[in-house]
Parts: C-alpha cells; structure tokens; sequence
C-alpha cells in the first residue's frame, strides 16, 4: 500500500514525506479524531483538507422532489398483495436510486436505541482503554483506528470506526469491549434475520426464486462498522465519509438523526433525511456486478458537522470472504444474447482486496471488472 498526494500542477501521484509524517503523528496518538476534538483543535489539520466537490446540492437547490422511498414492510409475510406491492417498490428504488429506507422491518425500535448507545458508550470511555485497542491488524475479530484508508486515501475523513465480522462467525463476548458487546451481538441476529428478508424481496425483484441470492451465498457474511463522526470544527473543508460505493452486495445503515448522509443522483446530492425508527438500505457494487448493471451500486457519502457526534452502524452483507473461493458473475438467469455478460467473473475475496487496497479515492472498484 502506497503512501501518495496528488499533484494537482502535473496531475501525476507523488510521495510527500511531510504528509507522511503527519499522517503518521495521528496515527500514533491512537486517539483518533475523537482526540483531536478533545484537545480543542479550533483548526482541522490540513490531512484533512478534501478539494472542493464539484457536484451540486439538491438542498441548495430548494428541490424537494427527489426524496428516497421510505418502505412499510409490515405486512409482507402474510398478505400477498402487499408483498407484491413492496416488491415493485424495491425494484424500483433500486434500479434507480440503489437506496431505499425500511419501517417496520422487525428489528425492535430499542434494540437500534441500545445500539447506538453502546457504540457511543465505546468511544466516550477513556481515551487510554481505547488507546490500548487501536490497531489496524485487520486479522483481529474486533478493529478500532481511524480512517482504514489512513496511508492510501488523498484526505482524510473526519469519522473514527470499529469493525467486527457478525457471521458466517460471530465473535466470542470476550473479543468484544464490555461496554457494547451484548448488544453487539443481539443487533447481528437481528440484522441477519432482516437480510435474509430482504435477499427474498430483492430475487423475486429480479424475478427469481426467492431464495436464489441467499442461495448463492449473498447474505453469508455479515461485516459491522460503527462510525463515529465526532463535531468538526471547520465542516466544509473536510468530509464525514469520502464519495464512494459499497463493496458489499448489500447494505443495510442505521444512522441518527443528526443527517449529512447523501446519495448521488445525476450528478446532484440528493439528503438521505433520517428517519426516526428506520434503516437505509442500500445496492453493494457486488449486487450490481451480479445483476448486470439491473441495480445500481450507488455512491454515497457523509458531510462532516458541527453538532456532533454523529453515529452510525453499517452492516455489509457478503459471502464469507476470507472461506470462500466460489466465483460470481452476471447471473445466467439475468444475461441473454441482447444482454450479454457485462462484468467477468471474481470471488468477493479478490473484489474486497482490490476495493480496500485503493481506498476511498472517490473512484468507483466496479470499473476494473468491467469486460
Ligand atoms: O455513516 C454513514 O451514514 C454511511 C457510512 C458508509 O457509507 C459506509 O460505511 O460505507
Ligand atoms: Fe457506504
């Protein structure tokens, strides 16, 4: 992985040792973002510094016609006409979109309330017992550092995040901080009882069996990461997430109700608004690869703020990456002569690999498998 800025005058990468440098005096204070919000920093360090976006605001455009579908999915399991109803609903969202929000999707409203609790509970602790747990041995069955693209991303983000793998594995309570692990746990069987569900809406979307993107595997592995996006001092020269899409085939996204996640739509940002109660979900560059470009991988972001903490829980569902060598394609069922295969074939190991080796660059992994 290689250490790079660009620069701007010749439009080639260099190594600048200076940036280096401090990239690596954050790195070694194991205390994140969060820790420079406690020092009081009144000036975010220039690592930082995101070049202007060169996308307009739906907001700042007073355009509240594009809004992301808000789905009920009360009635689903019992009454066919609504399932269909929810079904033409998701298909919908997500050949265009690739997001969609979920009401009653049968996670419990206290069980996200204890959740984001428990993640804020993790980063408000003591900064030493925090500091004790820093890493970025991704080997380990629970990750905390800032910024996973530290050494390879153009800037920075203002957000600090822990990760745990859910399933095929769930982790041992006593890999798990104290202070989260129950509920960890807990939201991880909810979150792949809800997957499961949504696979089924999504194949029969396509017009499959519905059990044929759980079948192949899709909703194998459950990865966790709870951000923390911690009150920034100067919002507009940085950003909570860099522009990208997921790696997963799909997403599913509690976020509070503090706001800032946006989607982009014919190049404008559309607001993801929060909704009380409700989970975004969200099309993976995986989905998209195996349904030929039918759903739309979407990029996304998050605009760092000033009246944080924001928190947030993403839940990517994958095959079990580190087991499987199985291959996925376009889906046979989905590709014809007029509409032939437009991705070849790759295992999510090697898709992930090549995904978190560039790191948030702003660019889209899906173009390198392109035929
Ligand atoms: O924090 C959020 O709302 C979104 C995070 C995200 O896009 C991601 O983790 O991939
Ligand atoms: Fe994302």
């Amino acid at each position: 992985m290689g250490v790079t800025t660009t620069d701007e005058i010749a439009g080639t990468v260099k190594v600048d040792p200076e940036r280096v440098c401090e990239l690596k005096a954050f790195d070694d204070t194991k205390a994140g973002v969060k820790g420079l919000v406690d020092e009081g920093i009144t000036k975010i360090p220039r690592v930082f510094h995101h070049p202007p976006d060169e996308y307009v605001k739906a907001s700042t455009l007073g355009n509240t016609e594009h809004v992301i579908p808000v789905i009920d999915l009360a009635n689903v399991g019992e009454d066919p006409c609504s399932r269909q109803q929810v079904i033409a609903r998701i298909r919908e969202a997500s050949e265009t979109w690739g997001f969609f929000q979920v009401v009653n999707h049968g996670i419990p409203v206290t069980a996200l309330e204890d959740l984001k609790d428990g993640v804020r509970r993790f980063y408000e602790q003591d900064t030493e017992v925090k500091k004790e747990i820093y890493s970025r041995d991704q080997m380990r069955p629970f990750v905390y550092n800032s910024n996973f693209d530290l050494y390879s991303s153009p800037a920075l983000n203002w957000r600090d995040t822990f990760m745990c793998y859910l399933a095929p594995n769930p982790p041992k309570p006593e890999d798990l901080p104290s202070v989260c692990r129950d509920i960890l746990l807990e939201y991880g069987t909810y979150a792949m009882k809800l997957g499961i569900t949504l696979f089924e809406l999504l194949s029969e979307a396509l017009g499959l069996h519905p059990n044929h993107l759980k079948d192949i595997g899709c909703a194998e592995g459950l990865l966790s990461l709870c951000h923390y996006y911690p009150a920034c001092p100067e919002p507009e020269l940085t950003m909570g997430t860099t522009k990208h899409s997921d790696d997963s085939f799909l997403t599913v996204l509690l976020q509070d109700h503090i706001g800032g996640l946006q989607v982009l739509y014919q190049n404008t940002w559309i607001d993801i608004q929060p909704e009380p109660g409700a989970l975004v979900v969200n099309i993976g560059d995986l989905l998209q690869l195996i349904t030929n470009d039918r759903f739309k991988s979407v990029e996304h972001r998050v605009l760092a703020n000033l009246e944080g903490p924001r928190i947030s829980v993403a839940c990517f569902f994958s095959a079990g990456i580190k087991s499987t060598p199985k291959l996925y394609g376009p889906i046979k069922d989905l590709v014809s002569e007029d509409n032939p295969p437009k991705y070849r074939e790759t295992t999510v190991a090697e898709y992930v690999h090549y995904f978190c080796e560039r790191g948030l660059d702003g660019t889209s992994a899906l173009q390198h498998f392109r035929i």
